[in-house]
């Protein structure tokens, strides 16, 4: 089976099994544009073209703690580089859920930092509203100096909420390490962009 067939079979599923576009976009870290598109070609309707997007599985790596540990410490290295440019100290590694904090948990341990955790949640009924908070299970982020944690950047829109909660908070977020920036960005919000992959368009 291609590719395509199985993005488009795992997105139906997806679809069958309650998930919103906006959830199945997350799932296959892939647009919500790209998500109809899938679905739409699923339905053998008359589809316009594909949208311009990548779908990014690091399975190979979060199967494994042991890859996920060496390949934390390969951003922290980055981090450490580009810290080591200003005059700022990190108080916390902030890890956006579900799938930052195994990376943030092992980042923070490697650092010798706090650890916080984000919930980004979305409104059930509408797709284009993210809402999110910090769990208190793990360190408060009053006043502290953040580096923020996740897999992927797709459309930078969690990222942008996540600054937004932190310096309302009062917290300052210094920098955003993140496996795979399908964005390109270089900063985001301000904040610098540490990505083992960016993926930069030429077309
Ligand atoms: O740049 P964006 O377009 O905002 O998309 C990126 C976000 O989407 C995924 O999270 P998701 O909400 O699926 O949670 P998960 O970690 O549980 O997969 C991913 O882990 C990022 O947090």
């Amino acid at each position: 089976m291609k590719n395509i067939d199985k993005l488009i079979q795992k997105a139906e599923e997806l679809q069958a099994n309650g998930l919103v576009t906006r959830q199945i976009a997350d799932e296959l870290n892939v647009s919500r544009d790209t998500v109809t598109w899938l679905l739409t070609r699923s339905r053998k309707e008359e589809v316009p073209p594909a949208p311009k997007d990548i779908s990014v599985n690091w399975s190979n790596i979060g199967k494994s703690a042991f890859r996920l540990r060496h390949i934390g410490i390969a951003l922290c290295d980055m981090v450490v580089d580009t810290m080591s440019k200003t005059d700022v100290e990190a108080d916390l590694i902030v890890g956006i859920g579900l799938s930052g904090v195994p990376l943030a948990s092992l980042m923070a341990d490697e650092l010798e930092l706090g650890l916080s955790v984000y919930h980004a949640y979305n409104e059930q009924n509408d797709e284009t509203q993210n809402r999110g908070a910090f769990s208190r299970n793990f360190a408060g982020i009053d006043g502290k100096s953040c580096i923020i944690v996740d897999d992927v950047i797709t459309t930078g829109s969690t990222m942008k909420d996540v600054i937004k909660h932190l310096r309302s908070a009062g917290a300052k977020p210094i920098a955003v390490a993140v496996l795979v920036d399908k964005s390109g960005s270089e900063t985001i919000s301000d904040v610098p962009v540490n990505s083992l992959v960016r993926i930069v368009r030429v077309d």
